[in-house]
């Protein structure tokens, strides 16, 4: 049988100490391992688990160790997670098998020396009644630094940007895993025959208020192993870039430039409303990502779909289009709930992004003809990758003006803003945290 804790260590170990993605890191150890069903569900809950909540298990950690957190040994320490994650948040683990099982992984580990440690920290936690002290709530920063396992600059931020509420709001829309969001492939089926294909196969499907032909599954398995994703009857991608794609509003018949494209999922969704005609230029600089995008559109029998590498923050040549989108790389604030890991990773160097966000918004323009469509996006909720960038490009740029987004019925704006940007934050609707601003190059 497999440990599927010494599985979790190991991956987390790769995320936490060795730059590792925690999706790809699951799927790569379910793999080598040969797990499946339940092993593949708990050790997906363990790892994201601990990500999503390494700052709260740290806090309470040192309130029962005579060791300081930055002296613990990093395997101990994921051991003290993993044993701390199931007494506070696994229900259906007895708190016997918590403490052994983390010194029995001590053992296995031949973190020989740690095992005492390991266990008399976790048995004096069960002892006590599991009891921790939280900080004081007149520190609100900290409090929600702890509480929702965000460090501190994040949260004050988010403070900053939102207030308090909508700032707890979007914290505890990023616990727990997101919901699987799929965009029914109207070219092959429509909706209600693919939402009886599923069921039919155990799924249960939902619709999603504000699109109106996705749906969310839950209980549906090993996604690609449906024979509906194989044929090509749907594919996977968050609502927040449903809604983008929608935005963004392609139509049969006309051309599209989508500059950062991969892995693909507007590029696809705009295909789909296109009814397959018309030209989409799908760019990447990530040569590996482009057989991708080719795959996921074969697949879904999309013809239209031309991809090509190129830097979008270089002058090369674009064609005549009648929109446009920039779907920037960014510092994926939004995203949480997918990549728990992103808020640990503080080093990233925010001059840079913004100035590489700023240069794709102004390369791609270019040869934009006018009266064309121009969307800019990013799943991050950081000001300076978003309002502040398209504040600077319409300063900067009056030849372009904002289009006031036309919202569909079941979403509205949450923060006060411009008609044409749109902010989501996860835990309002259910979607990853997102920004949208639609622009149009002025007629001549
Ligand atoms: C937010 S993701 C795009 C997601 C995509 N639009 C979708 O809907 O599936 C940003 C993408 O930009 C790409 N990228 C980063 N820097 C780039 C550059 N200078 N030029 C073109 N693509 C770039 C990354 O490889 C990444 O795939």
């Amino acid at each position: 049988m497999a440990n599927v804790r010494s599985i979790a260590h190991n991956v987390l170990y790769r995320v936490l100490y060795e730059d590792a993605y925690s999706a790809i890191a699951i799927n790569n150890a379910v793999h080598k391992e040969n797990l499946s069903g339940v092993d593949v569900s708990f050790l997906s809950a363990l790892v994201y688990g601990v990500l999503e909540r390494k700052l709260t298990l740290e806090y309470i950690i040192r309130q029962y160790s005579s060791i300081r957190i930055k002296k613990i040994e990093k395997g101990t320490l994921i051991v003290l997670y993993l044993g701390m994650y199931q007494l506070i948040y696994m229900d259906k683990v007895p708190d016997s098998a918590a403490v052994n099982e983390s010194v029995k992984l001590c053992k296995q580990l031949r973190l020989y020396k740690s095992s005492g440690f390991v266990n008399a920290i976790l048995r004096n936690f069960v002892r006590a009644d599991k009891a921790y002290c939280l900080p004081d709530q007149q520190n609100i920063v900290k409090y929600f630094s702890v509480v929702y396992s965000c460090p501190e600059s994040m949260v004050t931020e988010l403070i900053a940007t939102y207030g308090q509420d909508l700032t707890e709001k979007a914290l505890r829309g990023i616990l727990g895993r997101p919901p699987i969001t799929v965009r029914v492939n109207t070219l092959k089926t429509d909706k209600s025959t693919l939402r009886r294909e599923l069921e039919k196969q155990g799924a249960t499907v939902d619709d999603i208020s504000f699109l109106e032909n996705s749906l969310n599954l839950s209980a549906a398995g090993s996604i690609d192993q449906l024979p509906q994703y194989r044929e090509g009857h749907f594919f996977v991608e968050d609502a927040a870039s449903q809604l983008c794609a929608e935005i963004l509003g392609a139509q049969p018949d006309e051309t599209i430039a989508d500059v950062c494209a991969a892995p693909g999922g507007k590029s696809l969704y705009s295909a789909i409303r296109m009814e397959n005609r018309g030209a989409i230029y799908s760019y990447d600089i990530h040569e590996h990502k482009i057989k991708l995008m080719e795959d996921n559109a074969r697949r879904l029998g999309i013809s239209i779909i031309r991809t090509a590498l190129r830097d979008a923050s270089s002058a090369c040549e674009l064609p005549a289009c009648d929109r446009i989108l920039c779907d920037v790389p960014c510092s994926g604030w939004g995203i949480l709930r997918r990549k728990p890991e992103i808020r640990y990773k503080t080093d990233t160097n925010i001059d840079n992004l913004t100035k590489l966000q700023y240069s794709i918004l102004c390369m791609s323009i270019k040869d934009l003809p006018s009266d064309s469509v121009l969307v800019y996006s990013t799943c991050t909720l950081r000001k300076k990758e978003n309002h502040d960038i398209i504040s600077r490009f319409l300063e900067e740029h009056p030849d372009f003006v904002g289009e006031p987004i036309k919202l569909p019925e079941g979403i509205d704006h949450i923060i006060e803003e411009e008609p044409y940007c749109l902010t989501l934050l996860p835990g309002v609707y259910d979607t990853d945290g997102f920004f949208i601003a639609k622009l149009r190059r002025r007629p001549t």
